[in-house]
């Protein structure tokens, strides 16, 4: 197992687990685990399906509280973060109305956080502009999850949740999607299944198995000289069935 390292300098600790475990009824989801991500920091979750992942990001947004252990996200519970904002995400589906066209969706957006962005800056960010015009639910699979990321942006969060942002977004939206990610120099948190994207984007990496957090470090600490996919064939066992 790669160390745990603290501290982390001098930088301020953003969303902290402290010994959380949580189940779904008598399904176990994770067990006593605990992180902290330092302000600034983009961090990967990486774990089998089924290993914790979603689990995690529902908890660290407050939409699951914990049986027992501790959340903090920004220096308090998840939820008040959230409701002021300060927390940008990405889920994997759901979110968009249908019927509305991209640029309403965008407007909406705005207003709900006081208008901190214009529409031009929002439609640039999820790469729009052509595509502005257009209903929701005309739009390709990746063209819809620019504009979650648009909209995820549009309160200039300070920490942001990402559960497996780039799936449908073909190479050169992911290329351009994680340009502004990295620009934006938000505290990110993404859960994926691309390890390629772990070892080019993340900080550090924090790999969970069935439930538990199995190993933490730099990619290059995990990924060591063998890959980081055969180190995560090494750390995690396969789904249960
Ligand atoms: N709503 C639910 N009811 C019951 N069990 C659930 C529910 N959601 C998740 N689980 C279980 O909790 C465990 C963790 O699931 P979770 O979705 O957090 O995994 P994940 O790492 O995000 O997986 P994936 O990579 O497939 O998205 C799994 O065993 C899963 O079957």
């Amino acid at each position: 197992m790669v160390e745990y390292q603290r501290p982390w300098g001098t930088r301020s600790v953003s969303p902290t687990f402290d010994r959380v475990s949580y189940s779904y009824g008598r399904q176990r989801a994770l067990t006593d685990v605990s992180f902290s991500v330092p302000a600034g920091m983009t961090v990967a979750l990486l774990g089998a399906n089924g290993a914790g992942k979603s689990t995690t990001v529902d908890l660290m947004l407050g939409l699951r509280r914990p049986d027992s252990g501790r959340v903090t996200v920004l220096g308090g519970a998840p939820g008040v973060a959230v409701r002021r904002g300060r927390v940008g995400v990405m889920l994997q589906t759901g979110g968009l109305p249908q019927d509305a066209t991209v640029g309403d969706v965008i407007e909406l957006a705005r207003r709900l956080y006081g208008n901190r962005r214009s529409r031009r800056e929002l439609l640039e960010l999820g790469g729009l502009q052509e595509v502005a015009r257009r209903k929701v639910d005309a739009l390709s699979g990746g063209q819809a999850q620019r504009v979650r990321f648009a909209v995820a942006m549009a309160g200039r969060p300070e920490l942001l949740f990402l559960d497996e942002p780039t799936v449908a977004m073909d190479f050169r939206a992911r290329r351009r999607f994680w340009a502004s990610v990295k620009a934006e120099g938000n505290t990110v948190v993404f859960a994926t299944h691309y390890l390629d994207e772990a070892d080019e984007y993340a900080d550090r990496v924090i790999v969970i198995d069935r439930g538990r957090v199995v190993a933490e470090g730099t990619p290059a600490e995990i990924r060591g000289d063998r890959g980081l996919e055969e180190a995560l064939f090494a750390l995690t066992a396969e789904e249960d069935q």
